[in-house]
């Protein structure tokens, strides 16, 4: 499929950003010539979605380097980098990944730190389509030749760095001539799904649905769904996923309607530093998101709001968690440990 969803690209010394605030109607490009502005960047949603964050924000880095004059000032951009949005782990592990690459190669002098880091930084965006790509053909294993699949906020080419993660799956089995059809949760408050997903089902021309929210479990109840998959911004080592808001009480749902329920992410979004889903931040966003609709108020003024951008689900609720080093499936804790050492799934 020829990608016209490219979230970041990196073009004369500044990182270029498909503006998803305001995605579909307006396609804007924002260009970051600093780490502040990639930071601001990535706090705003002018890209978002796990992988898509750490790309940009490796680029963040490479920019950081540049600018700062003293290697303290340099770690302390990084670390301001790294606060932009505390709930996606690919912002941190890219961020540390790109240090760690600093480390081994500031002795060789500015000049060539400078390119090493630009070098890695494409690395990363260059990996993670590939790895998008093996999850898709993974993940499409699990998808019946005829299905009917829900999923929820944007896992597609705008939430990575290309082709996209559950997107991607999705997108796999339609291009394996899967008769395939898809409903697209809107995924308030910032609706991804009605912005980004239904827009890049209907570029892929995958037949599909656009619905609220909350109208996911009467779809569900009612026989019409055969499968959930979506996406994660981090996994535990338990297997417990955090991922947008809504995903959750989707997988209580599923498990009493015995609905098969998948996270797909890429093994950079498994944290494998904690033990389960209690040890996950969870973002809380400001209350306009919620009051305000593209800037038009709906609730009265003064409203207090209760906002969290994501949920955890209990890998209880969880039939599988689809990765490019194959699916993971319970007993959860033991199969994480064993992918941590490198073994075979
Ligand atoms: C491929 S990661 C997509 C993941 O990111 C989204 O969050 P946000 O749009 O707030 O960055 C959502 O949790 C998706 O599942």
């Amino acid at each position: 499929m020829d990608e016209s969803f490219v979230a970041l690209q990196f073009k004369e010394e500044k990182l270029v950003l498909l503006d998803q605030r305001i995605l579909p109607t307006h396609v804007e490009y924002v260009q970051c010539a600093t780490f502040e502005e990639v930071e601001f960047a990535i706090r705003d949603m002018i890209v978002r979605g796990a992988p898509a964050i750490g790309a940009a924000a490796a680029y963040g880095v490479y920019l950081a380097l540049k600018q700062c004059s003293g290697e303290t000032d340099f770690y302390q951009a990084c670390t301001f980098l790294g606060q932009a949005r505390p709930t996606a782990v690919n912002l941190m592990w890219a961020i540390e990944r790109m240090l760690s690459v600093y480390e081994q190669c500031k002795i060789g002098g500015r000049p060539h730190a400078l390119r090493r880091l630009l070098s890695e930084a494409h690395a990363i965006r260059e990996e993670d389509i590939r790895t998008n790509k093996t999850i898709s053909r993974i993940g499409n294993r699990i998808v019946p030749d005829r299905a009917t699949i829900l999923t929820h906020c944007n896992t597609g080419a705008l939430a990575t760095a290309g082709w996209g993660t559950a997107l991607g799956v999705i997108k796999q089995a339609f291009y394996d001539n899967k008769q395939i059809f898809v409903y697209a949760d809107e995924t308030r408050p910032r609706f991804q799904g009605a912005r980004l997903t239904a827009w890049e089902l209907m570029e892929a021309k995958i037949p599909s649905k656009l619905i609220v929210d909350s109208a996911a479990a009467t779809l569900i109840r009612d026989g019409k769904i055969d499968l959930v998959i979506l996406g994660g911004d981090r996994v535990a080592a338990n297997g417990d996923v955090a991922n947008k808001l809504g995903t959750f009480a989707l997988s209580v749902i599923c498990k009493a309607y015995g609905i098969p329920f998948y996270s797909v992410v890429p093994v950079s979004t498994i944290d494998f530093a904690i033990p389960d889903g209690s040890a996950i931040l969870i973002e809380e966003r400001e209350a306009t998101e919620v009051t305000h609709v593209q800037g038009v108020q709906v609730a009265p003024t003064g409203t207090q709001v209760y906002n969290p951008a994501f949920d955890v689900t209990p890998h209880q609720n969880i039939t599988g968690i689809i990765t490019e080093r194959g699916i993971i499936y319970p007993p959860f804790k033991e199969n994480i440990e064993r992918l941590r050492r490198g073994e075979s799934l």
